[in-house]
């Protein structure tokens, strides 16, 4: 469940950013449109607790960001949080599999290989998991993150601009796939983009 009210944000020397409220669902997914400069990247990084808003709130499972410290907010998000975006970022120097293995160290999990060894498989990257990020597809590599964003079995799952580096057929898979990691841990998945090949296959659409 994410819900946001009346959030809004200025940059240094810029206008005011202002916002429509957002009630999200646990497991509904919901597109973020917005020509670009309206502030897509900018509302989901407040929504994320990656920036603090001027004015306003996000409350993610019941918690509202304001109220948490900066290491609690750390914590919170790596709990709570999945976050994919345009292309993949990994620990370059560590195996796929180690980088799901840290994701759970920093939420403050115990290292669950089953668990890991199991997503990779259901991502068809069953074969992959020794293999250093850099080595694999950009594909491959948007599915590594999804696996990297869901391994905690968090609330929210935050995606920006997941597809705009991918085919249609991979798109195809990447949302389908998204979609229903979300819906088994009863996420709620909110994707910015620009992409209309995904605007006629998710219904719930909110634009800036
Ligand atoms: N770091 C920054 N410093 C100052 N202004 C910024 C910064 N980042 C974004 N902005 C401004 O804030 C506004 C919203 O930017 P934002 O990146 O959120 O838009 P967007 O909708 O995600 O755009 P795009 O689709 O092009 O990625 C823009 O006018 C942009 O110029």
């Amino acid at each position: 469940m994410l819900s946001s009210t009346n959030l809004s944000f200025t940059y240094p020397g810029g206008e005011v950013l202002k916002f429509p409220d957002l009630v999200c669902p646990a497991g509904e997914t919901r597109l973020l449109l917005g020509k670009s400069g309206s502030g897509k990247t900018t509302m989901l990084q407040l929504l994320a607790g990656l920036r603090k808003p001027a004015t306003g709130s996000v409350v993610i499972n019941g918690q509202n960001l304001n109220e948490l410290s900066g290491a609690e907010l750390d914590y919170f998000r790596g709990q709570n949080v999945g976050m994919i975006f345009q292309t993949a970022h990994f620990i370059r120097a560590l195996s796929v599999r180690e980088n799901l293995a840290i994701a759970q160290q920093l939420a403050g999990k115990p290292i669950d290989r089953p668990r890991i060894d199991g997503l990779l498989e259901e991502l068809d990257l069953g074969g992959k998991g020794n293999a250093l990020p850099g080595k694999l597809s950009v594909g491959q590599q948007q599915r590594a993150a999804i696996a990297r964003a869901i391994i905690n079995q968090p609330a929210v799952i935050f995606a920006d601009e997941p597809t705009s580096a991918l085919d249609d057929d991979n798109t195809r898979q990447v949302i389908q796939l998204l979609q229903r990691q979300a819906e088994a841990v009863k996420a709620t998945l909110l994707i910015v983009t620009h992409d209309n090949r995904l605007t006629g296959i998710i219904p719930q659409q909110t634009k800036l």
